[in-house]
């Protein structure tokens, strides 16, 4: 055992129905560093801090903790033993407020009740430290889904944990929040926990990350410090082969008429804004997390009430007034919250990506599942969605999902693509082919309007990208002035904006 870990997985293993996902899988995690697990989307990455967390028990293999043996932890021994996991998929409680998830399972007591004075402190402590300023009691289901994040984050450490796991943290945050929580995990390695850290991020796990376990098809093929790797060395442990260029070459596409355009468009926080949206761009919504730009896919998409003094979609006056009307006048929307909105769980994985298809005129009766399954299959292989396409989208991991997600709009073929974070979760190699897939949407003549937290992408993949903040868009930047500081300078404030302009 290496002498400092505080705990050591031996040789685990674990599988699903026959299926091996983990074999013989060790790690070791030291006090005062930040260890990465990479991997691409289905490596078995969440699986293994299932296993640690006593989520799942493995079915083989042991964990040891302070050089204690177990075969598999309860998650009750994993709290005590002082393991807290920020997952991928979030575990809070709509209907409950911030401080009660996050005290949720240790509330503090006194003479035996909930001492909610001690709750509201504690909590406070926690949402100072990740920049959470909202009313403690707002129901965690009325918060945008990079402050549900980091209610999550604030959850765990609530819990005073020596071993912190976070699972793809920064996913859903935007790039304030994100140092926010970088500057946190530094503190917190200072102070000696030891800390796992998944991400796709490649940048990021560079930055703050000084150990590399990487998981592919299930198996550890390196367990190395990270020293003297660089981004192109880490895709290379996880790929197996040189990387080529993340971002597909830009050229603007060659058609550029207007296919969208409202003026006094006002949606959710949305006030009063003007926007064109031109065929052939991809057009980027950068900024905080929450200013608008999910109000402003989700009104566009007729998804939320919606006004405007003018609006015309695909040469039709006016807004579509449900998200069918939306459908047919040519728009398509990718959520960012996939299990809530995107995807039926419970149904297969073609099924889910032929839906879009059977609300169309032809009607259920006529469906042929011989075509839907060939289609079902092209659609995967263009997606890299491994296996069986018969299988429960639930049991996929969190990166197949999303691109289920988006598959699922490819038959359609909708002229305007309204996408949320698409990327969310998705690992190197499958981001670039949708970055190539995207361009090539352009390239075609479509119209994208792309949300992203993710920085680097509204720099590279865009023609022009929208900065919001407070409902209104703080920036219009075109493509020569795109840039992360110009990017975060008007997300930060008009006269910043104006600075980095
Ligand atoms: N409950 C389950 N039932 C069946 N198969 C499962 C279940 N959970 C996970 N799997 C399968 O195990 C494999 C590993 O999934 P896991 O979620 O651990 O991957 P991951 O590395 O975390 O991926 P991602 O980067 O996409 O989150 C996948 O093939 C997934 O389909």
């Amino acid at each position: 055992m290496t002498p400092q870990a505080i705990i050591k997985a031996n040789g685990l293993s674990k599988s699903f129905f026959g299926n091996p996902v983990l074999q013989n899988v060790s790690i070791a995690l030291e006090p005062g560093r930040i260890h990465a697990l990479l991997g691409e989307n289905g490596a078995g990455k969440s699986t293994l801090i299932n296993l640690l967390s006593g989520a799942l028990a493995p079915d083989g293999g042991e964990i040891e903790i302070d050089g204690r043996s177990h075969r598999r932890l309860t998650p009750s021994e994993a709290r005590r033993a002082g393991i807290a996991v920020v997952q991928q998929e979030l575990s809070l409680t709509s209907d409950l407020s911030i401080a009660e998830n996050i005290g949720l399972g240790a509330y503090p007591r006194r003479f035996g009740l909930i001492d909610y004075k001690a709750l509201a402190r504690k909590a406070r402590e926690v949402c100072d430290l990740v920049g959470l300023e909202e009313n403690l009691s707002t129901p965690v289901g009325d918060l945008p889904l990079g402050r549900r994040q980091m209610v999550e984050i604030a959850k765990a450490l609530f819990r005073k944990p020596r071993i912190l796991v976070l699972d793809e943290p920064t996913s859903s945050l935007s790039a304030h929040e994100a140092q926010t929580l970088t500057r946190l995990l530094q503190r917190l390695r200072a102070e000696g926990t030891a800390i796992l850290y998944i991400s796709h991020r490649l940048n990021e796990v560079m930055r703050l990350c000084e150990h590399v376990t990487v998981l592919k098809d299930g198996k550890v093929t390196a367990d190395r410090s990270l020293q003297g790797v660089d981004a192109a060395g880490l895709v290379r442990l996880m790929v197996g082969r040189d990387p080529g260029d993340l971002f597909p070459h830009w050229t603007p596409s060659p058609e550029r008429q207007t296919i969208v355009e409202v003026t006094g468009f006002s949606s959710g926080l949305l006030r009063d804004i003007d926007l064109e949206i031109k065929r052939g761009e991809i057009l980027g919504l950068g900024g905080l997390v929450g200013q608008g730009q999910e109000d402003l896919l989700l009104g566009l998409y007729g998804a939320l009430p919606a006004s405007a003094r003018r609006a015309v979609f695909n040469n039709v006056a006016g807004l579509p007034s449900s998200v069918s009307r939306a459908n047919a006048l040519g728009l398509a929307y990718v959520p960012a919250d996939r299990k809530r909105e995107g995807l039926h769980l419970i149904h297969s994985i073609a099924w889910n990506m032929m839906l879009p298809d059977f609300g169309k005129a032809r009607g259920l009766s006529r469906r042929d599942p011989a075509a839907e399954r060939k289609l079902a299959t092209e659609l995967a292989d263009r997606l890299s969605i491994k296996g069986d396409l018969t299988r429960q989208v639930q049991a996929l991991s969190g990166g197949n999902q999303q691109k289920v997600a988006l598959a699922k709009w490819m038959p359609a073929d909708p002229p305007i693509l309204l996408l949320n974070d698409p990327t969310r979760g998705v690992d190197v190699e499958t981001k670039r082919e949708i970055y190539v897939l995207l361009r090539r949407f352009a390239a075609q003549g479509k119209a994208i309007v792309l949300s992203s937290s993710d920085t680097p992408e509204l720099v590279h993949l865009c023609d022009r990208v929208a900065v919001m903040r407070e409902g209104g868009i703080a920036a219009l930047l075109e493509r020569e002035k795109i840039s992360e500081e110009a990017i975060v300078a008007a997300a930060m404030g008009a006269e910043a904006a104006k600075v980095a302009a």
